[in-house]
């Protein structure tokens, strides 16, 4: 399941929020239109090329935030290997056990972030990102991932399992959200608005059925 659910949920809360905010669409479609020298349409956009994606900044900040409010795994698991204490209390949690850790509560603290309950992808464009703490970066031969788990956002986990596929997801689901973004316009059903999250699947979906419209956008 690597790699398949967590980028399908993270693209689907990616193009709910898209939905719900076509300002952002339209951040995406400006930055889009200053790269490639022209207005793009339904029909006339270029297929980009890896360095491309990768400059994606208005994308960037997109999946980056969506993954910030709605990961996709909100448990990390490990199994207690040395006796580890709590800082500043007088607990102590005995090997054999397992601990989970859910890197969401502090992703979504407004100690960390203004508005942190509310999707906002150009908060990466400030000093949020230059003061992320999460900055040691490890290749583990999949490109470069950060492993620290000093950040407030751990949507990839971290330490030695943290996840190999960041560089990767990040590459496909912005492709995905180029392609349809050039192709659609999306917006949300307004009886039913944003879903709720979905906490009964292991990877955190939508509540659904959900209704998203699309309309093909002109050439
Ligand atoms: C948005 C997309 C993705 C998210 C949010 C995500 C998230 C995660 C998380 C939270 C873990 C557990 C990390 C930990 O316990 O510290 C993990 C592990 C893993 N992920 Fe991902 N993942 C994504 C995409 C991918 C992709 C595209 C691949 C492969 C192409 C991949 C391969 C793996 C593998 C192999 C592990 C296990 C690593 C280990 O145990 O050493 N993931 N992922």
């Amino acid at each position: 399941m690597a790699g398949q659910h967590t980028s399908a949920a993270t693209t689907t809360w990616a193009l709910l929020n898209l939905a719900a905010n076509p300002d952002v669409a339209n951040e995406a479609h400006a930055e889009n239109e200053s790269k490639f020298g022209r207005k793009l349409g339904a029909k006339s956009f270029p297929e980009p090329s890896y360095e491309d994606v990768k400059d994606f900044v208005v994308l960037d900040n997109i999946v980056r935030e969506t993954l910030r409010i709605r990961p996709p795994i909100i448990e990390l698991m490990r199994k207690v290997v040395k006796p580890v204490a709590i800082p500043n209390t007088n607990y102590v949690i005995p090997a054999g056990n397992y601990i989970i850790a859910s890197p969401i509560i502090s992703a979504t603290d407004e100690k960390y972030y203004k508005a942190a309950e509310d999707w906002v992808p150009s908060r990466w464009n400030t000093a949020e990102k230059e003061d992320d703490m999460d900055k040691a970066t490890t290749d583990y031969g999949f490109g470069a991932t950060t492993t620290s788990a000093r950040s407030p956002t751990l949507p990839f986990g971290a330490g030695r399992h943290r996840c190999i596929g960041e560089q990767f997801a990040y590459i496909q689901i912005k492709t995905i959200l180029y392609v349809l973004l050039n192709r659609f316009d999306f917006s949300l059903d307004p009886k039913r608005g944003m879903p709720e999250r979905n906490y009964q699947s292991m990877v955190v979906l939508p509540e659904g059925p959900v209704l998203c419209r699309y309309k093909r956008r002109a050439d």
